[in-house]
């Protein structure tokens, strides 16, 4: 499970952001003043004093939009830390799929347009959105923390789910970086694949390394003396409750005879690789080459990463 950062000494300052949507659409407005100038939004700002946030959503959405609100849910809370300030911006975001009214433009907020959820400009709203937004398309509940330099600099990322740990479960798994003088074996063929190569299952019972053993063993006829485990990673999926936990091995055949093609995996050199072929990015590659043992943690939407975190071990 990935560490949420902890602040303290922080004040914070409660806002409210809501999320309209319509079938399969959501109403958006581009905000004309303040925070978030030029920028397509949902529409919330600050709580004010002796009012709830559930009060605040509801009544920003009116101010900003002219519609009532029937009801609303919360789907999430971001803090927003802004680089040499000790006050952190704690968002509750919130979807409203039942209002009445008409939508009434305002100085504030003017175009106010329903766009297809699938066409939502996030390129043109807070970079944090493209985030956090496959959140209210699944409707998923999370919590995030952004911390940005300024308001199109973000310096740091953090999303988690927030889902009842009962139903998670784990899948644990190995997998080998095979390097031989310049080059690493890549998969070939994992559908839509950037990958290394493809997870091995460990089986039940097994133990982490007596798994890559096996494996390396049968298509290399190698001992453990001769590859190294130097990180575990874990992937969340965003809308599966299995995590996966894969530990990775570095195994250098350059000095067998016989270094066998496995699987649909083809020899690459190192300097070959670039961004658009390799899964996660280059900074997973470059760390488990330099054999500096770490552990990461990424959180996966379909085929975007929308956090991924790095530690030292
Ligand atoms: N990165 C970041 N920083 C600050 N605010 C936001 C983001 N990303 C966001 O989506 N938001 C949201 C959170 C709030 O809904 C608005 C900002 O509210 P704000 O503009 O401060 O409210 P005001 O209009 O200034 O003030 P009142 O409406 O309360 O008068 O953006």
């Amino acid at each position: 499970m990935l560490p949420y950062p902890v602040f303290e000494g922080y004040s914070r300052k409660l806002m409210t952001l809501t999320m309209i949507l319509k079938n399969n659409e959501i109403l958006l407005g581009m905000k004309n003043r303040g925070i978030g100038k030029g920028k397509w939004n949902g529409f919330g700002g600050k709580v004010e004093p002796n009012e709830t946030i559930d009060d605040a959503a509801i009544r920003e959405v009116k101010e900003e939009c002219g519609l009532d609100v029937i009801s609303i849910e919360k789907i999430g809370i971001i803090e927003f830390e802004y680089s040499g300030s000790k006050e952190l911006l704690e968002g509750h975001i919130y979807l409203c799929k039942l209002f009445s009214g008409e939508i009434i433009e305002s100085d504030e907020m003017a175009p106010i347009k329903w766009y297809k959820i699938e066409d939502t400009p996030c390129d043109k709203m807070w970079i944090d959105h493209k985030f956090w937004f496959p959140m209210i398309q699944k409707q998923i509940p999370f919590k995030a923390h952004f911390k940005y330099l300024n308001d199109d600099t973000m310096l740091d990322s953090t999303i988690v789910i927030i889902s009842n740990s009962m139903k998670k479960s784990r899948k644990t798994f190995v997998n080998f970086v095979i390097k031989k003088e310049n080059q690493i074996l890549l998969c070939n063929k994992i559908e839509g694949s950037k990958c290394l190569l493809k997870h091995k299952p460990v089986r039940n019972g097994e133990s982490i390394e007596n798994s890559a053993i096996r494996y390396l063993e049968w298509n290399y006829g190698m001992t453990a003396e001769q590859f190294q485990k130097i990180a575990v990673v874990d992937i969340e999926f965003i809308d599966d409750s299995c995590t996966q936990e894969i530990y990775f091995f570095v195994v250098d055949v350059t000095k067998l005879i016989n270094t066998p093609l496995i699987e649909d995996s083809k020899w690459v050199n190192i300097s070959d690789i670039t961004v658009e072929n390799l899964w996660p990015d280059y900074t997973f590659l470059s760390k488990l080459l330099m054999m500096e043992p770490f552990k990461a943690y990424f959180l996966i939407n379909e085929d975007n990463i929308l956090c991924s975190k790095y530690y030292n071990n």
